[in-house]
This record gives structure tokens, sequence and C-alpha cells, in this order.
């Protein structure tokens, strides 16, 4: 199977794994990117089967209206059991490294809420360390030069996402060259300098549950 195929695949897998628990009331968390795409076409053929979704973009809120989904604001909503999205690495903690399409802080947030996070990943994803996929850091505009120069004393090398602008009007920096033996230590200084909004790592909420696309078939590797 090439990678497209691993990513159908695994959001098939995210669907059947949440189908049994799901009530017509039912609210589902629902992430960004191509595996979460997939997810949102998959989970299409069963809209009946629940109430709605939140989004963490405005991308992924317009292709789960297309589907015809009603896609609720999360201030309407006072919590849910699923969250479901990629990431750009995972390591076996399932610690993730997420925003390589810009959307690490509404995901953070809406992860936030979810009772369980299922992460859907092909198998080029796995990593024993992160820190080979450029770090997303979210930044408030005025203040990109000054957390570069703090993300630089951290070790880093802080690269600006020209041309990006965030959901929320806000830049991404993305660090390369960092090797993370700590994720939460690192999640949480990052997070420290003033500035910064949030940073892409999730360790310190890492998923539940991931559903890893192989040669073999979807494995579940669980917490
Ligand atoms: O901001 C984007 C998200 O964190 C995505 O979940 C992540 O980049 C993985 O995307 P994809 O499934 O397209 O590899």
């Amino acid at each position: 199977m090439n990678q497209d195929e691993l990513k159908r695949a695994v959001g098939e897998a995210a669907v059947q794994h949440i189908l049994p628990r799901l009530e017509k009331d039912s609210i589902i968390g629902v992430g960004t990117g191509s595996t979460a795409n997939c997810f949102i076409d998959a989970l299409a053929q069963h809209k009946h089967l629940f109430e709605g979704a939140v989004a963490s973009s405005e991308a992924s809120a317009q292709r789960l209206r297309d589907h015809g989904i009603e896609v609720f604001d999360l201030n309407q909503v006072a919590g849910f059991d699923f969250y479901i999205d990629g990431a750009d690495e995972i390591n076996n903690n399932l610690e993730m490294i997420k925003g390589g399409g810009a959307a690490l802080t509404r995901e953070k947030i809406v992860a936030a809420v979810a009772r369980e996070f299922i992460c859907v990943a092909d198998e080029s994803k796995l990593v024993d360390t992160m820190g080979d996929f450029p770090l997303p850091v979210e930044v408030i505009p005025m203040a990109r030069s000054y957390v570069a120069r703090e993300l630089v004393k951290l070790g880093g090398d802080p690269v600006y996402r020209t041309g990006v602008v965030t959901d929320n009007g806000n830049h991404i920096l993305d660090v390369h060259n960092l090797r993370i033996a700590s994720p939460i230590e690192l999640e949480s200084k990052i997070n420290q300098i003033t500035g910064v909004v949030t940073n892409g790592l999730f360790a310190l909420r890492p998923a539940n549950v991931l559903l890893l696309g192989t040669q073999d078939g979807v494995k579940t590797i669980s917490q």
C-alpha cells in the first residue's frame, strides 16, 4: 500500500473504533490535515448516527460542512468523547509533533476538551526520538524575532514560515535541528516564552490511542 492508501485505512479504522460508542447526541472532535481528511470522508457515511463535530481548523470545518455534517463552535459544547487527528511525528509514548499544517493551537484546544485522543498516522510518522520534523511554534506577529532569538538559546534553528497566517491571525516559526529528549520539558519551556501562543509538541497531553497504518494492516497502540 502507498502512503495515501495507508492514510485511508487509518481513517476508516478510526471510524470503526468510535462507531460502537456513538450516540444520537454525540459530538466528535476533528483534526486537520490529509489523514484527518481521510477520517472525515469515512465518517460522512455515518453522519445520521451522531449530532455533529467540532473542528480544529477552518479547512476541516468546511470539509465537514461539505459532507453535510453540522459543525459546532467549541464554546457551544461542554465536552465530548473523541478527538481524531494526525501527527507529523509520534513516539512510543504517543507524544507528538503537530502543526505541519499550521493548525496546532486549535488542535491543542480541541484535544484538551476531548476525553480520548485518537491519533491516526501511517508508519512513516512513528519515531524513536522526535525532532527530525521541524517543530512548529505559533507566535504573535510582533514577537516573531524575539521568540526566534529565544529559540536559538534553546538550541534550535527557527525558520519563519513565510506567507503563512494561522486561523488565529498569527505566524509560524519552524524550529529545525532539535533532538527532543524530554518532550514534556521542552513543550513547557517553549510555551513560557512571551509571545508564543503554543508549540506543536503534544506531550503534556499525548494521544491515548494510535491507529498506525502499516503494510501488515492497521495496528492499535494504546497508552
Ligand atoms: O497542522 C496540522 C496538523 O497538526 C496535522 O495533523 C499534521 O500536520 C499531520 O498532517 P498529515 O496528516 O497531512 O500528515
